[in-house]
């Protein structure tokens, strides 16, 4: 377990030859196992913040702490899973998952390795797949491997950028359900920073909410998820609580939505004014 704290980052990006602000004195706190999630309009910035946490990318100022200690770049404490799975096509499943454990834990004894990968395979209901390569298994089947190579890993910190979004709903629900259990087993619970667009998906799984708004990025507010763990999709989504949670994040996600159309419309047009 670890605790992240994001203390004022700012991102410019330079576009076009003109500057962006793609984060603006982002600060929030995340508490040793807590699951957060990020939600917010496309270009809002979440993506951003998983980089900088990650330290795939330095914020231009501000500064991330996990466990009050400066990130300064990518570290074995933080596990990532990206939407595009992210897996070396030309490994198998078993190969890919050995291959990060390996890396993880150099001078372990090697055939302990073959065993953590068979077992991780399992967890996840891919033994019969162990040979195969990654563009012969569904995108449910790739993001399975990458969510048990994420805690096959054991970092402290959980990274997850739109993990689920390629998927459709129902390999979506198996995945929110694998991970919720895989995530609440555990015996030192992980701190997640997971970024999604699906309202119903960051109910289900966060402890609270971070609702971004763009142009720049900023955290306009931050929401308590009071459901009880473990949680039941089928009696939750039920609950009146629920609806009037989900009715406020929609109402202020769509608020920003309306908003940033606005500004786009108001931006002039090559050629004219539209009509
Ligand atoms: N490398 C880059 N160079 C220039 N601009 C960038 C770069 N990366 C991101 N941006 C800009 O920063 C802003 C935030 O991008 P980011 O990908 O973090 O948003 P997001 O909220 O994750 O979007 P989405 O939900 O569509 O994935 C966007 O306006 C994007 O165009």
């Amino acid at each position: 377990m670890a605790t992240i704290e994001l203390q004022d980052i700012s991102m410019v990006f330079g576009l076009n030859g003109s500057n962006h602000e793609a984060l603006n004195k982002v600060c929030l706190h995340i508490r040793e196992g807590e699951f957060i999630s990020l939600i917010g309009p496309s270009g809002c910035g979440k993506s951003t913040i998983i980089d900088v946490v990650s330290g795939l990318r330095a914020p231009t100022t501000g500064r991330v702490l996990i466990d009050d200690q400066p990130v300064t770049g990518p570290g074995t404490d933080r596990g990532t899973v990206f939407q595009d799975y992210s897996l070396f096509p030309w490994m198998t499943a078993f190969e890919n998952l050995r291959f990060a454990i390996e890396h993880a834990n150099g001078k372990r004894d090697p055939d302990s390795f073959d065993a953590e990968a068979e077992r991780f395979l399992k967890l996840v209901g891919l033994e019969k797949f162990r040979n195969a390569y990654p563009n012969t298994l569904s995108g449910g089947m790739r993001q399975r491997i990458s969510i048990a190579r994420m805690f096959s890993l054991d970092p402290k910190v959980f990274l997850m950028d739109e993990p689920f979004g390629a998927l459709d709903s129902l390999n979506r629900i198996y995945m929110q359900d694998l991970l919720l259990r895989l995530w609440t087993r555990g015996e030192k619970r992980k701190t997640v920073l997971f970024v999604t667009h699906d309202v119903d998906e960051a109910l289900l799984l966060s402890d609270r909410i971070a609702i971004m708004s763009p142009s720049p990025g900023r955290i306009k507010e931050v929401i308590e998820i009071p459901f009880e763990r473990p949680r039941c999709r089928k009696t939750l989504g039920a609950q009146p609580e629920y609806l009037a949670l989900k009715s406020h994040l929609l109402s202020v996600l769509y608020c920003e939505m309306l908003d940033d159309l606005d500004r786009q419309l108001e931006e002039p047009v090559a050629g004219g004014t539209p009509a």
